[in-house]
């Protein structure tokens, strides 16, 4: 494209140099440069992109967004501007032509649930014929191929980018976990949303938000940013049994649709029986009821379940034929994930992370619960750690708490596991600086027929420690190890 038909589209702009290059893609990363790139500067929280410009022109760029003067020769062009990013939006939408207009998307938001309805989701709409592609905390994928990302909702220029990627592929569909911080700072920038599900609003990222107030108005960005052009088929789906729903319903002209798991909801379950292989209930819909059996543990994942199921059908699907699909339904990574049923004790994975995730798994597993359950918690470093007394009263809700850090960054372990044990219930709880002991001092003092339930890692194959650097980090592994050297079982399938 070339950048003059981008740069007629600003007013406010100082343009020196060149306006009839052709340019083939944009960043804001100095290191994915590329010929015929436009790179974006910006003063990040750590760094000043604005220093790697005479890097990036070393690379070949010939177009660089400013948002201060920089010298540089005059075969560049530079493009002045009052907010970089928000121009890195608007250029990476016109190079890309729009690309969410080329297929339907889904946006879920909400504190805790996004991943798991957004894999639902992913894996409904392959189950229906169609091709599908996610992007959330577990990466950017294209039907079954899986990239890796850096963000649950990623920077604007890379968010957009996969869009156009999912397009090319010919995706039909596209489900996006949307989290606050990429409401409130922009990243979803043009991303024209055809569905938006809410899930819960509980505490989480307070240092980010400040207040659970300004919390849930970045939520609520994603329904007022459907718009108001009636013209356009959109819904809105809100978990009925979340009190905020009651603002979300205010915040878009579109038709909404609750649904929970209580029957003044347009979509609920009821007749619900949960067993450790999953769930069985009867679904109540505008269009009949029907009996589901799913591959899900835990109440909540009714409700995730409906959610997503509710996407499909207000996209035209019967609830035959999605229900048809269920029990080929893929569980969903480190999410409530029983390792190697074979084992004498039930050895969960799970990665909740908020006091109200953590209630409700626990709530979850507990009526499952032969013998004793010993939990494992962990405090994040560098976050909201104003959630870490009840998090730790919460773990006592097993017959064991054991207290980590996750991901402590730069703030001392001890300190970390200190602020869960300020709200400890009971005495028989562990504290670990090291998270890697503490699962297997899990195993350690479990016997058969314990449950052992490990929280807010799943899979993340990391630790992030000082200076955050990621070190690989394997739980599932970690705790199978462990449980197969007390156990003795040879048989692992991982
Ligand atoms: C606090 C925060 O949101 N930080 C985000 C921010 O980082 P930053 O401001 O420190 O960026 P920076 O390192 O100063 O870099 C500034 C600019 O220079 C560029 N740069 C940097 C280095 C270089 O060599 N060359 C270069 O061009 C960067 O690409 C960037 O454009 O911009 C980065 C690039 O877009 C993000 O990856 C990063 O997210 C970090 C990793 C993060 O942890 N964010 C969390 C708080 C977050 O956003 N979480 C939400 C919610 C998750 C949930 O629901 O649980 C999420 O959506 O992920
Ligand atoms: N609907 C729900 N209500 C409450 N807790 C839930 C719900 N769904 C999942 N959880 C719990 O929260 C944890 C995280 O779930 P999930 O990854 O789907 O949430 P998320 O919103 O994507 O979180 P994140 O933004 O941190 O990635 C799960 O492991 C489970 O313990």
């Amino acid at each position: 494209m070339e950048i003059k038909l981008l740069i007629d589209r600003l007013k406010i702009k100082q343009v020196y140099g060149h306006t009839n290059r052709e340019v083939t893609h944009i960043t804001t990363d100095s290191r994915q440069v590329k010929k015929g790139s436009i790179f974006v500067a910006s003063k990040g929280n750590r760094v000043d992109s604005h220093n790697f410009i005479e890097d990036v022109i070393n690379k070949g760029v010939e177009v660089i967004v400013v948002e201060r003067f920089v010298e540089v020769s005059d075969d560049i062009t530079v493009i002045l501007v009052n907010d970089s990013l928000r121009v890195a939006s608007l250029f990476a939408h016109m190079l890309y032509e729009y690309p969410t207009n080329h297929l339907t998307t889904v946006g879920i938001t909400g504190t805790n649930g996004k991943t798991t309805i957004a894999t639902m989701l992913h894996h409904l709409w392959q189950h229906l014929g169609l091709n599908s592609s996610y992007i959330g905390t577990n990466g950017f994928m294209l039907n079954a191929n899986h990239y890796e990302t850096k963000n649950t909702t990623p920077e604007t220029v890379t968010l957009t980018e996969h869009i156009h990627e999912a397009v090319d592929f010919g995706a039909d569909v596209m489900n996006f976990e949307v989290s606050s911080h990429g409401l409130m700072i922009g990243r979803l920038n043009g991303v024209e949303f055809d569905i938006a599900i809410f899930t819960n609003l509980t505490q989480d990222h307070l240092d980010f938000h400040g207040s659970m107030t300004d919390y849930k108005y970045a939520k609520e960005r994603l329904f007022t940013g459907l718009g108001q052009d009636l013209s356009k088929e959109k819904y809105v789906i809100l978990n009925g049994d979340d009190p905020v729903s009651e603002l979300y319903r205010t915040s878009s002209p579109y038709e909404v649709i609750t649904y929970g798991l209580q029957s003044h909801h347009d979509i609920y379950a009821d007749h619900i029986k949960e067993s450790i292989e999953g769930t069985t209930f009867r679904l109540m819909t505008p269009t009949g009821q029907y009996n589901v059996t799913s591959p899900y543990i835990g109440l909540f994942n009714v409700s995730n379940l409906i959610a997503a199921m509710t996407a499909c059908w207000v996209k035209g699907y019967s609830f035959e034929q999605i229900i048809q699909t269920i029990d080929q339904l893929e569980r969903v990574s480190g999410r409530l994930e029983v390792l190697d049923d074979s084992l004498p004790i039930q050895l969960v994975i799970d990665f909740a992370h908020t006091p109200d995730g953590l209630q409700k798994v626990i709530e979850s597993v507990k009526p499952l619960v032969q013998n004793k359950l010993i939990v494992l918690t962990g405090m994040q470093g560098e976050r909201d750690t104003t959630k870490a007394f009840d998090m730790g009263r919460i773990a006592c809700l097993g017959d064991v708490a054991i207290y980590t850090p996750d991901n402590p960054v730069d703030d001392d372990p001890d300190y970390l596991t200190g602020l869960l044990k300020a709200g400890a219930t009971h005495d028989n709880i562990y504290e670990f600086s090291d998270r890697s002991r503490g699962v297997e001092f899990a195993i350690e003092i479990s016997e058969p027929g314990d449950t052992i339930l490990l929280t807010g890692k799943g899979r993340e194959p990391y630790q992030i420690g000082p200076g955050g650097v990621k070190h690989p980090y394997r739980e599932d592994e970690i705790a199978l190890n462990a449980a197969y050297k007390k156990y003795g079982v040879m048989d692992r399938e991982n």
